[in-house]
């Protein structure tokens, strides 16, 4: 069956048109229907009816003519007067009612034969057989008529059969109009009712047909607009992620079916969100190695000279009098030695594992430096100088006392000093590297503090 919800907005809108076609075809179809039938009752009355009432109507009148001059014709036979001129008047207009009456009979079977007649064709059959009756009297009351008229004159008797004939034909005459009229005055009602309800049943199927296209219209509409607000709110959370360089939520674009081509745009949005997430946080790690690069040592994984650089002006900047920090100054000695009697290769382990002792002992936010070689520098960031002795003096003897299988022992020396308020980095690493060269020459495996 037609999933018209799931289908797609060409689908909606072409489904619409047909319904709207659909109802504007039975418009078309029943008006159509209900004109030819008001067109065929009109018919019957404009060819039939309207006719046959013109020529009843001249019976009529002849008829009502004939009876006043036989009225008349009597008065004078009575007076004894005979009215022989009369006579070829009767018969004409006898000839004159058989005509008429023959042309309204001509009229009803043609029509008949036409199909002209097709709403009461048992009604138009009796009015026939009426006509038929009303000749058959009419002849008879010529015979009659014809017996007056070669006597010359007629007993009473006579005179009142020809007379209630005469009645007869006047009264079935009247009869006939009041058939054809009442015929006529039905077929109008009839074409009057279905005019009426042509009516009703066109504006009812416009009505339904504009509410459903109206509904369905709307429909359309609101999906539209919703699947653009999706739309829409997605492109803005994107926006306000790249804006304010927060994480970019990923769409669920699995458990998604894109039912038309706005849902396929949405998918499509999606899918291009979930790659823009992706990427961004392959930058970020990216970033986040390169800033490893930059600021960390490769062999030892302590801070290098760079972040060296960085964090002391960083914290001579922030520096005040009542937050003194310190530097410790340290360096292997005799690692020369390590090299040439063990290899480098020693060498090197010799140094990461100097490295691990030292940022194992040192808690944040304190921070260890390699600055070349076997050179090392403390960051003491909240210790004054006899603290940071105190430290130093700890490290010393840990490393000294150290020992692990396949290593050396090794011992280091170390220079202590704080910061002077409003010194620079050189006047401070000055005074460093002299504590420590004095602990070089005194003898290594010693610390010197120098205020
Ligand atoms: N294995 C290894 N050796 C290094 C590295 N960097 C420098 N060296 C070696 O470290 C030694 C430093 O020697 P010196 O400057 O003479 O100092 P020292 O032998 O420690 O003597 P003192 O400092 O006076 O006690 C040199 O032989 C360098 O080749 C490194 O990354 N790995």
């Amino acid at each position: 069956m037609f999933d018209w919800v799931n289908a797609s907005l060409n689908r909606k809108i072409g489904s619409i048109l047909a319904v709207s076609l659909s109802f504007l075809l039975i418009v078309i179809g029943y008006s159509i229907y209900q004109i030819r039938m008001i067109n065929d009752e009109l018919k019957e009355v404009a060819h039939v009816d309207i006719p046959l009432t013109e020529v009843i109507t001249q019976v009529e009148m002849l008829q009502l003519q004939q009876h006043l001059s036989v009225e008349r014709y009597r008065l004078l036979m009575q007076k004894g007067h005979n009215e022989k001129n009369s006579i070829e008047s009767f018969f004409d207009r006898h000839q004159a009612i058989s005509r008429l009456l023959d042309r309204a009979t001509l009229l009803v079977t043609s029509s008949f034969e036409n199909d002209t007649i097709q709403f009461k064709p048992a009604e138009y059959q009796l009015i026939l057989d009426e006509i038929k009756a009303f000749s058959d009297i009419n002849n008879n009351f010529k015979v009659q008529l014809k017996a007056l008229l070669i006597n010359g004159s007629l007993p009473d008797e006579m005179w009142e059969h020809l007379e209630s004939t005469a009645s007869t034909l006047d009264k079935n005459i009247v009869i006939i109009l009041e058939q054809i009229s009442q015929l006529t005055k039905e077929s109008t009602q009839y074409t009057e009712e279905h005019q009426r309800g042509f009516m009703l049943i066109e504006t009812s199927l416009g009505i339904c047909a504009l509410i459903l296209s109206s509904l369905l219209a709307v429909y359309v509409l609101h999906v539209i607009r919703s699947r653009i607000r999706n739309i829409h709110l997605q492109v803005e959370r994107l926006h306000t992620s790249l804006e304010q360089g927060v994480p970019i939520i990923r769409p669920d674009e699995d458990s998604f079916k894109p039912s038309d081509e706005l849902g396929e745009l949405e998918l499509d949005l999606k899918k291009m969100i979930s790659r823009l997430s992706d990427e961004m946080d392959t930058r970020k790690e990216v970033e986040q190695q390169l800033i490893i690069l930059a600021t960390k040592d490769k062999l030892t994984d302590t801070y290098n000279r760079h972040k060296w650089s960085e964090q002391i002006q960083l914290l001579i900047g922030l520096s005040d009098q009542n937050t003194p920090f310190s530097v410790i100054s340290l360096d292997v000695d005799h690692f020369k030695k390590v090299n040439d009697n063990y290899g480098h290769q020693v060498g090197d382990k010799v140094l990461q594992q100097l490295a691990n002792l030292l940022q194992k002992d040192i808690v944040k936010p304190d921070m260890v430096f390699r600055m070349g070689g076997e050179e090392f520098l403390l960051l003491l960031t909240k210790q004054g100088l006899t603290t940071a002795a105190e430290i130093a003096e700890r490290l010393r003897h840990e490393i000294e006392t150290f020992q692990t299988l396949g290593l050396p022992k090794f011992t280091v020396s170390m220079g202590v000093t704080e910061y002077r308020a409003g010194e620079t980095e050189n006047q401070l690493m000055t005074r460093a590297d002299e504590a420590l060269y004095k602990s070089k020459e005194n003898g290594r495996n010693r610390i010197t503090t120098m205020p």
